[in-house]
């Protein structure tokens, strides 16, 4: 396997019932995320990103459940390509945290406000390694002065509410990196922060993501996070990835009309200031889904054909993909009759 991770296929179906088909809340998604990565997963709010990065981790539940022919291979620790797609429940545990951990935007809710600092971080690495309480502490306090927190010794005896939001996601980060993860998965993780605080911890992810040689899933609705801290980035769009490709491919040799217009949506703090501009309309939700392309309702190129049939994705640079009929070959076009 050349990649760390690689995605194939995957859908998700949501059940609603005995009698009801699952509706398909993401399809044929093929993602792959190189060793020491940083790879960005963008798009509005409801496109999939996060049951995406669920699925990674084995935290789909019912009504949700990944659907038939799905795979995600990931490069182990020990050097095995393992399907996680059907690793036993107790694998998966043992997994999760330590060789695939995940840093949640909501820190407060993510962290349990009846135990210490110290009783967080250590019960994670309490469950993958054998060290002596003393070690473990130490581990901790190690951990916590790399993330930046102030009077580290203090913080390890404080409770969740005593800390700000900024120094809570600190602590996140702290238990997502103890065990020395080969992949982060880091789920809106500025969202609910301050913007000053938000770029301190962009900074901060970046750096310990070069010290702890960890490859990063970035989830977000941001194309400024993407530009401060990816390499890759696929941009999803209503359960689909309308373009993948090298970071800079995307801000300079932008293909899709969506990846476009939440370009067009980003505030810029330089230049003159224009009225910023919003995609009209909203995402079609999932199971109501036309038969064409999911973004033509909101798509200032749509033609007749973008109603017929759902756009491949197609290579329209080495290593940029795109998903819609203005850049699909003339035997896609045809093919699609
Ligand atoms: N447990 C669940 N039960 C039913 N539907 C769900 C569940 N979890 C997610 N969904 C649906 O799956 C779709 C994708 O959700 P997801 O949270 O992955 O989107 P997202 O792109 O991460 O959005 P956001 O940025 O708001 O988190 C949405 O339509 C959402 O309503």
């Amino acid at each position: 396997m050349d990649h760390l991770l690689e995605m194939r296929n995957l859908s998700i179906d949501l059940y609603r019932g005995r009698r009801t088909p699952p509706v398909k809340l993401v399809e044929g998604i093929d993602l792959n995320i190189d060793k020491k990565q940083n790879f960005g997963i963008v798009g509005e709010s409801g496109c999939g990103k996060s049951i995406t990065c669920s699925s990674i981790m084995g935290l789909l539940s019912f009504p949700l459940s990944v659907g038939a022919g799905s795979s995600i291979r990931f490069q182990r620790e020990n050097g095995t390509d393992t399907e996680l797609l059907s690793l036993p429940k107790k694998q998966m545990q043992q997994l999760r945290g330590k060789e695939i951990s995940m840093i949640f935007q909501e820190p407060m809710t993510a962290l349990d406000p009846m135990y210490t600092i110290e009783d967080q971080i250590v019960e994670s690495l309490r469950f993958h390694t054998d060290l002596s309480r003393s070690a473990m502490r130490e581990a901790a306090l190690e951990m916590l002065r790399k993330v930046k927190i102030p009077r580290a010794e203090e913080i390890l005896k404080e409770y969740p509410h005593h800390l700000s939001g900024g120094m809570l996601q600190r602590v996140m980060i702290a238990i997502a990196l103890i065990n020395n993860p080969r992949l982060l998965i880091a789920d809106e993780p500025t969202t609910a922060l301050d913007v000053t605080i938000q770029a301190q911890i962009l900074d901060l992810m970046n750096e310990l993501r070069e010290s702890y040689d960890t490859s990063v899933i970035m989830i977000t609705h941001d194309l400024g996070v993407i530009a401060e801290t990816c390499e890759q980035v696929a941009v999803f769009y209503a359960g689909q990835v309308v373009e993948q490709a090298s970071v800079d491919d995307i801000f300079h040799h932008t293909a899709h009309p969506y990846t476009s217009g939440l370009l067009r949506s980003v505030t810029s703090l330089g230049g003159e200031q224009k009225e910023l501009y919003t995609i009209r309309g909203t995402v079609p939700t999932a199971g109501q889904f036309s038969s064409g392309c999911r973004f033509a309702d909101r798509c200032e190129h749509c033609t007749a054909r973008c109603r017929e049939a759902v756009p491949p994705l197609t290579e329209v640079a080495p290593g940029h993909q795109c998903r819609c009929w203005l850049h699909a070959s003339g035997a896609e076009k045809e093919a699609a009759r």
